[in-house]
């Protein structure tokens, strides 16, 4: 589903001395199906920015539109609400049901889906999330590892079968592993579903490796807009506001010194890398 913002600004604390102007007449077009990395330096509004697109805060002024919708009152964000599956960056936080099971009907049962269907989409949606439904379906929430416990929360939001699905930094505190299964479980469902996922990460890695197109944020405005291809196009400028290389990035800047004519100017992935080492071995 595509997502519009002309001109958008979110003030929170409005009307306190606390007040803070978190997104500052930001004009973007997401085509249906992007996968969008945001990224950005520690309070440059990318938990605003992704509420204000999940309806969750109301924008002071501009203009928001998903899909037909245009999200500017309490009626039309409850479409949005159908359409868009959010997930914190916590979610553990949120789990209050006793079961996995009821924690990732929770929404389906509250749309009134009759029992029989309801178990089969909980189902898929475990599968898709790469839990065993008989293992873990009877479990309290509780008695799951934390990875696992991310994925009943990713579950539990894809059981409802959303067109957008925002997640605000999903991978926090996991370790490695977990981390790449949870983004390799998101990307199949993407690709599958062809949603459109708004992916919050401080991770450049994984930015590079699963987005189509990152936008980066910084005091509220969009800084950069651009195709991961061309990271290294707008370093320059992304250095300026803390950014810091990846090893592999490291390593095409060392490549770039001794193969300056040959190396490619928009690679960014490890396997690019190793189909250009491999020409090179073979001196095409
Ligand atoms: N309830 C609030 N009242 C006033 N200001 C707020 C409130 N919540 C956040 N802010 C401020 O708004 C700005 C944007 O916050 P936001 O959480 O959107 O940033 P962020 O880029 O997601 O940060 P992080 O990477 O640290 O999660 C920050 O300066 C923050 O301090």
């Amino acid at each position: 589903m595509e997502i519009c913002l002309e001109n958008l600004s979110c003030i929170l604390a409005n009307g306190t001395p606390f007040h803070k102007k978190a997104i500052d007449r930001i004009s973007i077009n997401i085509p249906n199906g992007q996968f969008v990395a945001i990224m950005g330096p520690a309070g440059s509004g990318k938990t605003t920015l992704a509420q204000a697109i999940g309806g969750l805060i109301v924008p002071d002024s501009g203009d928001l539109r998903i899909g037909r919708y245009r999200i500017n009152n309490k009626a039309s964000r409850r479409h949005l609400w159908k359409m868009v599956g959010f997930l914190f960056q916590f979610p553990e936080h949120q789990v209050f049901e006793d079961t996995v099971f009821k924690h990732i009907a929770a929404g389906l049962n509250r749309s009134g889906m009759r029992p029989e269907l309801m178990a089969e989409r909980v189902q898929q949606a475990m599968e898709a999330a790469g839990l065993c439904y008989a293992k873990l379906k009877d479990r309290s929430p509780f008695q799951v590892s934390g990875g696992e416990l991310r994925r009943v929360a990713l579950a539990a939001i894809l059981a409802s079968e959303p067109s957008i699905l925002i997640l605000d930094e999903p991978t926090a505190g996991l370790d490695g592993c977990e981390r790449d299964r949870i983004l390799s479980f998101i990307k199949r469902i993407h690709e599958d579903k062809r949603i459109t996922v708004l992916y919050i990460t401080h991770r450049l890695e994984e930015a590079l490796e699963y987005s189509d197109r990152i936008l980066v944020l910084d005091h509220g405005k969009l800084f950069a807009d651009f195709h991961p291809g061309e990271i290294r196009a707008n370093w320059h400028r992304l250095e300026h506001i803390g950014f810091v290389k990846t090893p592999l990035l490291r390593y095409l800047d060392w490549l770039e010194k001794r193969f300056a004519d040959s190396l490619p100017a928009n690679i960014y992935k490890e396997d690019q890398l190793v189909s250009f080492i491999v020409s090179i071995i073979r001196g095409n």
